[in-house]
């Protein structure tokens, strides 16, 4: 083989938990990872020669050892010993620094795609182990679908599929950094924890209320606050039908549920007058 197309999802997180500040300033977690239907598309390609090179139809995003793609690619020709060049090719359509985990969603194509372009046959164990070098939610990113997130995100549970329903994902034109994010949670200040045991329970059950009344993110408290326009999207997608709302991640997307696809459509409608929404897609749980 000598050259591969990957699709490479985007997730949300329908619950967020932070357990534990570690030593390293890592945090660990609890977190409910669903991939949903947004995709970019990573081309990879053997060449002549040794080196990488990289194209994206962003400009913005870097194409060297910057991207989490370059990185991987890097990673794994040394790690095993791989002298052909790579091409790669990412054309992108997961919003960027958005809590969608597109970067690292990029990062776990890549590795895939490797392990098959050069007949690697490597174990989804040891992607993860490659991947959690690169970030923490490589792994999941490798897994998809839906599952549990432990440990600093690489520690992962299988969990019931979500049931089907329509996703509104809008993010706004603002930009939270992940440490950010983490670095001025008040732990011990949080009120109140996400009830990831019983939407676990929910999930078994494909109980979409009680998925959608359970949707919390702890995150939410540093961004919010700094970040209004977040607070007053949640607002506007429940107004106008969700049957619950919840920023993704560290953010700043939010994504609303819907029991009915013309609703869903309609809400991304009113969004079309909203200045300070940037991106928006109505997706389903893959
Ligand atoms: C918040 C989450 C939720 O799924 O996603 P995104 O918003 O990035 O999509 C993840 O925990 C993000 O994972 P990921 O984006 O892979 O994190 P990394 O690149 O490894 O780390 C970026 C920075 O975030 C902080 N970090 C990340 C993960 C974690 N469990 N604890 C942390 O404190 C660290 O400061 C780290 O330097
Ligand atoms: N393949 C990639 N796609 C997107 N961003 C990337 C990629 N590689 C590195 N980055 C860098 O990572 C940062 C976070 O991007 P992203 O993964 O989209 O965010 P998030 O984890 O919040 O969803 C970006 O600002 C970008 O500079």
């Amino acid at each position: 083989m000598d050259r591969i197309v990957l699709k490479s999802f985007g997730k949300i997180n329908l619950g967020l938990d932070v357990v534990r500040r570690r030593t390293d300033g890592y945090h660990e977690v609890r977190m409910i990872m669903q991939t949903v239907g947004l995709c970019d598309t990573l081309t990879m390609r053997k060449t002549k020669g040794e080196k990488i090179s990289m194209k994206c139809d962003l400009s913005f995003l870097p194409t060297d050892r910057k991207n989490l793609v370059y990185q991987a690619i890097e990673l794994m020709k040394e790690r095993y010993h791989i002298s052909s060049g790579v091409a790669v090719d990412l054309k992108k359509r997961i919003p960027v620094a958005a809590g969608m985990a597109g970067g690292s969603s990029n990062c776990a194509a890549a590795i895939k795609g490797m392990s098959q372009l050069f007949g690697l046959d490597l174990s989804i164990e040891e992607m993860c182990e490659i991947g959690v070098s690169l970030g923490a939610d490589v792994p999941y990113c490798i897994w998809g679908k839906t599952a549990l997130a432990e440990g600093i995100g690489e520690k992962l549970t299988r969990l019931s599929p979500m049931p089907d329903c329509w996703i509104l994902i809008a993010k706004p034109g603002i930009s939270v950094s992940t440490a950010f994010a983490y670095k001025n949670l008040k732990l011990d200040q949080l009120e109140k924890h996400p009830d990831i045991d019983g939407m676990i329970r929910d999930l078994e059950n494909q109980d979409l209320d009680g998925i959608c009344s359970k949707l919390e993110n702890v995150l939410e408290t540093v961004t919010i606050p700094k970040h209004p326009v977040i607070r007053d999207l949640k607002e506007h997608l429940l107004e106008h039908g969700a049957e619950g709302a919840l920023m993704s991640g560290s953010g700043p997307t939010v994504f609303g549920i819907y029991k009915e696809k013309h609703t869903a459509r309609r809400a991304l409608e009113s969004l079309r007058g909203i200045q300070d929404v940037k991106q928006a897609y109505v997706v389903r749980p893959v």
